[in-house]
């Protein structure tokens, strides 16, 4: 028996327990080690290692260009700061889609070289040889389905997806497929709460939204959206906590300043 504390760590099972009593799991993004640690302490359950840091943290315009061994690196990064949160990985534009022999190799080269506990996928029935394939490697995978930023030029917008009958009944389709197949759990993003609410009541594996309403089994964000430090980035389903691009701005002035007024370094901060 360990004498030492136990920090209960967040499991794929202890998710679908979390579903069964109706606990919310709260889930959100992680590029590096010092917003982890931070997001870890404060009791985060799941944290994404989101392709979003494509835009996020290099400034592209899209998720397509992100690399995975870009992906890995903010991985282990977020994997060393980690104590408790399960920890999701985005596989990145071009290492799963078509050839389920090559996601495969992706998903394995995330979880020897990450550390990470599981992937996630965007999409359905287009790429489930691929999802098959990484399960039988014991690799838990979470699904996405909605809005899917990889395939944003198939759509050309960042629109609400799944109005439509047709689109919506593909989705429940994907969903339950998706499930079937064996994911752990499931991103919806920016579909109508309805929907939303109708697939988390469906399946039994926990349903994640951004922007698919309350009805569903947790909530994910992207965190510097959250912290407001993204201030252009502003859909309705966004709640900003803080506003730390302005708290940043007048730090690193007052900082300036003083550099610029001889005010720091004082005496007592010199050697
Ligand atoms: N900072 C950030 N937050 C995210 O949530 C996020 C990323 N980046 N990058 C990857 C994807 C892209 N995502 C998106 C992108 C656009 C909308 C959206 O609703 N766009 C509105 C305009 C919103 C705005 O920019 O003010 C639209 O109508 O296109 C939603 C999710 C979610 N992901
Ligand atoms: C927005 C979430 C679900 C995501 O996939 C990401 O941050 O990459
Ligand atoms: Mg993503």
């Amino acid at each position: 028996m360990s004498q030492h504390k136990e920090v209960k760590l967040v499991t794929t099972h202890q998710m679908l327990a979390m579903k069964q009593r109706g606990e919310k799991i709260a889930m959100l993004t992680a590029y590096d080690y010092s917003m982890a640690q931070i997001l870890d302490g404060a009791g985060i359950d799941v944290l994404l290692v989101g392709d979003s840091a494509s835009n996020v943290m290099a400034g592209h315009e899209t998720t397509l260009p992100i690399t995975l061994d870009q992906m890995i690196y903010h991985a282990q990064s977020v994997v060393r700061a980690v104590k408790r949160a399960f920890v999701v990985v985005d596989l990145p534009f071009g290492s799963y889609q078509g050839n389920s022999s090559i996601a495969l190799q992706s998903a394995i080269r995330i979880m020897k070289e990450s550390g990470g506990h599981g992937v996630k996928v965007e999409g359905g029935a287009e790429i489930k040889e691929s999802i098959s394939r990484i399960l039988t490697a014991g690799i838990p995978v979470m699904g996405h389905l909605g809005l899917t930023p990889q395939s944003i030029y198939k759509f050309g917008t960042y629109n609400v997806r799944a109005k439509e009958e047709a689109e919506a009944n593909k989705l429940i389709e994907d969903a339950h497929l998706l499930q079937e197949l064996g994911c752990f759990g499931l991103v919806l993003e920016k579909i109508p709460a309805a929907l939303a609410k109708r697939v988390a009541q469906e399946l039994t594996i926990p349903v994640i939204g951004i922007g698919a309403g309350p009805d569903v089994d947790g909530q994910v964000l992207v965190v510097h959206d959250v912290l407001g430090i993204t201030k252009e980035f502003q859909p309705r389903f966004l709640r900003r906590y803080a506003e730390l691009h302005d708290v940043m701005t007048q730090a690193i002035q007052h900082y300036v300043a003083d550099v610029k007024s001889r005010e720091f370094p004082s005496s007592e901060e010199a050697y």
